[in-house]
């Protein structure tokens, strides 16, 4: 048997007398999309912070594709091939919306500032072929912002800002690729527009699986292959969003966090 692309084992961590994380099992198979849902503040970017190395789990493992990855630096997780995008945009506003998807290379590139200075001549080739790549992973991703590649990143609109995020996580060449609200601020016709990206990256690159926390209802009953839900830190149900919605526990989490916002 294959060993599946992520694997979570009573992953966990405290943050003084809080349990942000308690003991979450979660398996990720290749090619698949899983989407992680609950109330506000139950731990859903805490458990994504563990996975890339961002927090060092106080409990569990994490492997990626059988090996163990737990507590290493996050840049090391990266080069393993998971990548992120964030729930506030982070990209470089100045640059071009090609040199955005460079930099995304860069855990991959062998071109350091020594290289740069000692080997001009093979840095300058490097560099020519990383931009050939972000070529094509921006044409993958959408013609028009392939169209605009030389325009400075930060005039876009929020829908194509996430597109290019997911094109500068795809530069990393990922075997995982972890969205944090990508949907955030999206009409229905951006929401239906990213689902269809989603979809088109997984056909054109075998293997790679999305691991998505979200709001947005639409999405989550559209999308994934698995539906994980966590409240107070603990996963509490998992499966088809049709079938998970109807637990009581599912409910009742939800139900809790209106009370919250109601009071
Ligand atoms: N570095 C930290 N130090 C202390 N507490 C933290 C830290 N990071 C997160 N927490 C706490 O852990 C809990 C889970 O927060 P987290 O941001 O993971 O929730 P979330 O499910 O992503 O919420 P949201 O949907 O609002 O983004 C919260 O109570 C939060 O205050």
């Amino acid at each position: 048997m294959t060993a599946p692309l992520l694997q979570l084992s009573g992953l966990g961590i405290r943050f003084g007398g809080l349990v942000a994380v308690d003991g979450v099992d979660l398996t990720v198979a290749p090619s698949t999309i899983t989407c992680i849902i609950g109330p506000n503040g139950a731990g859903k970017s805490t458990l994504f912070n563990l996975v890339t190395g961002i927090y060092r789990p106080t409990a569990g493992s994490v492997a990626l594709a059988g090996e163990d990855i737990t507590g290493l630096p996050a840049h090391r997780i990266a080069t393993r091939g998971i990548a992120r995008t964030f729930q506030s945009s982070r990209l470089f506003e100045d640059l071009s919306i090609l040199d955005n998807v460079i930099i995304g290379m860069h855990g991959r590139s062998r071109t350091g500032v020594l290289t740069a200075l000692l080997r001009p001549k093979r840095s300058r080739r490097e560099l020519g072929a990383c931009a050939d790549q972000a070529e094509t992973i921006l044409r993958g991703i959408s013609e028009e912002l392939h169209a605009r590649r030389y325009e400075p990143a930060g005039i876009l609109p929020q829908a194509d800002r996430r597109r290019l995020e997911i094109a500068r996580a795809l530069a990393s060449r990922p075997r995982l690729i972890l969205l944090d609200e990508p949907s955030s601020g999206m009409d229905d016709r951006d929401t239906a527009a990213l689902m269809a990206d989603i979809r088109r990256v997984m056909a054109d690159n075998p293997g790679l699986s999305f691991l998505i926390i979200e709001h947005d209802m639409r999405l989550v009953a559209e999308l994934p292959d698995s539906v994980v839900v966590i409240d107070y830190g603990k996963k509490i149900a998992e499966g088809a969003f049709a079938e998970v919605r109807q637990l009581p526990r599912v409910q009742q989490a939800y139900l809790g966090q209106k009370a919250v916002e109601h009071a």
